[in-house]
């Protein structure tokens, strides 16, 4: 078996590329039908290719994207997607070749960070990334479930009309962009995604449908779910897949909607904020019949300087020592507090894998419970107390955008 080469996929190849990737998950070719629809989201330059006596034998790819970070800066973000090597290739070290010269490329690029949603826990954190967000998935008992009285929620919600699927991708983004972006760890979602996952499935005949909240400054949210109708006498499943909403009383009005669809006897929400009450909001807690936390953005500081100076602190300071075997220049040591964050020479305080510094970056780990499992190297004792309230944020961070 000859040299493997890590260069750029050219656009003949992209096919060849997502063919590769599907493969590697367990899926067939795209059909001509398929590939139409992937094909304008794969962005020019940004498919990285594994060439074993010039056949493709691993990929992975990115598209630019941005991310909110804690004081809400907007900081550029490669979405990292579509990752696959041949089975045949496997376990030689052509996904580390092509995560090098992928973190490379972003930082040539300028992006701050990259991030991507894993198939499995123990694949990216020896290349940086972290679990920087997590989300809830509930499922109800829709019968025995509602929201108390209390709860507040106007305005009003209208079905969007997916007769006409293509005004469906512009009516949701410009919610998204006015309204979906007020917490950190989320991220924009290009015109590509929006015709993917807002377009795609109206023309593909999927039972996908839009329910969108009006309050006094016009629309301010939107839920989209698909039903399953159950077999006579049972009800339907009901299965929420994204919430975009200007405020937790839009949030609220939307959970009532859906809620109070009738003839159903499961409720699936897939992607809520771990920090929202949800049981707290209910009538009776007991209609929930499973809670899953799961992860939701990975997060790879890919300029380590310029990222930990994006954000804001809480008061305080502590110094941090990361090490950086991908991506070198980022190592080092960085005192970090509500002056900023800046390299300096002084000792170090904690110290962590840039996996952990990419999962403490959007609040959503405690330093001082990381160092009760090791994760966090305390170099002076209290340091990683002072590092908890440095790196705390208000609300837990959610990403809330699959791709
Ligand atoms: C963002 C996304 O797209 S998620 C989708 C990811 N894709 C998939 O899961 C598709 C199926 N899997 C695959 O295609 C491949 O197995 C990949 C891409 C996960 C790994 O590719 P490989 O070329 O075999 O990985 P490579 O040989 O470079 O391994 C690098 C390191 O990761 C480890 N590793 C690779 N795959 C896994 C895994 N599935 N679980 C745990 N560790 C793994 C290797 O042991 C190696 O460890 P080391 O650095 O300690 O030596």
């Amino acid at each position: 078996m000859g040299d493997i080469e890590i260069r750029r996929v050219p656009d003949a190849d992209l096919r060849a590329a997502a063919t590769l990737f599907r493969g590697a998950v367990h899926y067939a070719p795209p059909t001509e039908q398929e590939w139409e629809w992937v094909a304008d989201s794969y962005e020019p330059g940004r498919t990285w290719g594994a060439y074993a006596d010039g056949r493709l034998v691993g990929t992975t790819m990115a598209w630019s994207s941005d991310l909110v970070v804690p004081g809400g800066r907007v900081c550029p973000m490669a979405a990292v997607t579509r990752v696959g090597v041949s089975s045949d290739f496997r376990r030689r070290g052509v996904l580390r070749r092509l995560m090098t010269a992928q973190l490379r490329e972003c930082a040539e690029r300028g992006e701050l960070f990259a991030g991507l949603r894993a198939t499995e826990p123990g694949i990216y954190g020896r290349f940086g990334y972290g679990v920087a967000s997590r989300f809830v998935k509930y499922a109800f008992d829709a019968r025995q479930t509602s929201l108390r009285p209390e709860v507040p929620s106007g305005g009003e919600v209208r079905m969007l009309d997916i007769s006409v699927p293509e005004a469906v991708p512009a009516v949701v983004s410009a919610i998204y962009e006015r309204v979906g972006r007020g917490r950190v760890g989320t991220m924009a979602r290009p015109p590509q995604w929006w015709r993917l996952n807002y377009d795609r499935p109206f023309r593909a005949g999927e039972f996908l449908r839009v329910a969108v909240h009006r309050g006094p400054d016009g629309d301010d949210g939107f839920v989209a779910y698909r039903t399953t109708a159950g077999s006579p006498g049972e009800g339907a499943r009901v299965s929420v897949e994204d919430v975009v909403s200007a405020s937790q009383e839009v949030a609220n009005a939307l959970w009532r909607y859906v809620l109070g669809i009738d003839l159903v006897a499961e409720l699936v929400l897939w992607a809520r904020p771990v920090d929202e009450p949800v049981p707290a909001m209910l009538v009776d807690p007991r209609g929930i019949t499973a809670t899953e936390i799961r992860t939701d953005l990975w997060v790879r500081l890919v300029d380590v300087p310029a990222a930990l100076a994006a954000r804001t602190y809480g008061p305080g300071s502590v110094v941090v020592e990361v090490d950086d075997p991908v991506l070198p220049a980022n190592s080092g040591r960085y005192r970090v507090g509500a002056d900023g964050a800046v390299r300096t020479e002084e000792p170090a305080e904690i110290a962590v894998d840039l996996e952990v510094l990419s999962m403490l970056y959007l609040g959503g780990w405690r330093a001082g419970a990381l160092a009760g499992i090791g994760r966090v190297r305390e170099r002076v004792p209290g340091a990683a107390a002072r590092a908890d309230v440095v790196f705390g944020t208000a609300g837990e961070p959610w990403s809330g955008t699959f791709f």
